[in-house]
């Protein structure tokens, strides 16, 4: 039997939520320039992704009234992001946790009808800006600030970062980049959160193992780690050097290569742009320049092209985000997909339960605990 290690190359299921044919990117049919073209909001990018099909005025009417009677977060909530606001402490381990203490406070998170698993989703959904928001602010020695009902998502958590609405340029941004994340095929945190529903898991444990996942740096972990990467290489003022000495020491570069995409990905095209137009003429138009040299590096060295990691992270801090919210900024978007395939895989559920191919000793003999100290030489003589 040929092995794919990785699960390379390999169809674990089918899908209607999103495909990527040809490097080309859709959501439920919908190329991604058609939506970001059109200036999809997120809201309907949600819809789209949950019912496979462009909302009504009034089914959006539904969604977003929805999401907004669910946004405000309990006293039990805003403690224990209260009590996880130590150093050392990463803001996606307190997403992780809190999105899981969420399903232990939800008393419907047991139950399996579509009218539950779907107000288990808005929840996840609604509360994930605030319980975002109010960790940064909580941190900073700030009190959270309470969701307002007249925002839309992406102006909704700006305000609720700072406290002062978000301009048109910042929202638009914001909504672009949560659009451009909300899904992308059997990605590993989408396959995680697959597995965990092919079990018959809840909502709450799907999108908590979703979130365990992207944290990776080799996945959605790698936005934060672009910008760390940024600061370094400005602080060490020579581009070509560092990134060699990467290379070199054989490490990745954060932000570049894709398991899918070998000539581009679809997303960072727009990204780019509105790195660009977020930075010209400010302070942090130097996070756009490195950024364009890294990527001429890496094209020119190695062939290897930017994933949507990468600009992301400069439009990220050009919004005000502190870099290591990056990823839970990610984990806001994809939790609309997330949530799209713990739906579609029960609706046609079977257990995701791959092979391993053994390549351990086989047939030794056990040795008792009190002669252990020579099990290395008993096994080998
Ligand atoms: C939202 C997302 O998850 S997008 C991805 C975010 N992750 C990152 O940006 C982390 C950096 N990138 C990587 O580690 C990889 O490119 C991955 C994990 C994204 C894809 O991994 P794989 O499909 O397994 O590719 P693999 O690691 O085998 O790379 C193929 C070759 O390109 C090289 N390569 C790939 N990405 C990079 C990189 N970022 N920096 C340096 N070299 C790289 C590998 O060293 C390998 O070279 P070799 O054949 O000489 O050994
Ligand atoms: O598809 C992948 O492997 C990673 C990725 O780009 C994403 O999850 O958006």
């Amino acid at each position: 039997m040929a092995v794919e290690f990785g699960l390379r190359g390999t169809f674990a299921c089918e899908t209607r939520i999103s495909s990527i044919i040809d490097e080309q990117l859709a959501y439920a049919g919908y190329t991604i320039e058609e939506l970001v073209d059109h200036q999809i909001s997120f809201e309907e990018t949600i819809y789209l992704l949950w019912y496979l099909k462009l909302p009504s005025v009034s089914e959006l009417k539904v969604l977003t009234d929805d999401l907004k009677a669910h946004m405000e977060i309990s006293d039990v909530i805003e403690a224990a992001l209260r009590i996880q606001c130590r150093e050392n402490l990463h803001p996606m381990s307190v997403l992780r946790s809190t999105i899981s203490l969420l399903g232990v406070f939800d008393r419907d998170a047991e139950k399996t009808d579509p009218e539950a698993t779907y107000l288990q989703a808005i929840n996840i959904q609604a509360k994930m800006p605030t319980i975002i928001a109010a960790f940064s602010r909580l941190r900073r020695g700030l009190d959270p600030i309470p969701p307002r009902q007249d925002l839309s998502f992406a102006g909704n958590f700006i305000y609720m970062l700072e406290g002062k609405e978000p301009t048109k340029v910042q929202e638009e941004s914001l909504n672009e980049g949560l659009v451009l994340h909300a899904d992308h095929e059997l990605n590993a945190s989408t396959f995680a959160a697959r597995s965990c529903a092919s079990t018959l898991s809840d909502m709450y444990s799907c999108i908590t193992t979703g979130i365990a996942t992207l944290k990776g740096s080799l996945h959605g972990g790698a936005n934060e780690r672009v910008f760390e990467m940024l600061r370094a290489i400005d602080a060490c003022g020579d581009t070509e050097t560092y990134l060699q000495e990467k290379l070199d020491s054989k490490e990745k570069v954060m932000g570049f290569g894709h398991r899918v995409y070998q000539t581009v990905d679809p997303r960072q095209k727009y990204l780019k742009k509105k790195a660009r137009e977020l930075t010209v003429g400010t302070e942090d138009e130097k996070w756009y320049h490195l950024s364009i040299e890294v990527e001429h590096f890496m094209r020119e060295k190695k062939g290897i092209i930017p994933n949507v990691d990468f600009y992301s992270a400069t439009v990220y801090h050009s919004l005000g985000i502190e870099s290591d919210l990056f990823t839970l900024i990610f984990a806001m978007s994809r939790t609309a997909g997330w949530v799209a395939h713990v739906f579609e895989q029960k609706s046609e559920n079977t257990l995701i339960r791959p092979r391993s191919k053994y390549v351990g000793p086989m047939n030794l003999k056990f040795v008792p605990l009190e002669l252990r100290e020579n099990v290395s030489a008993i096994q080998e003589g």
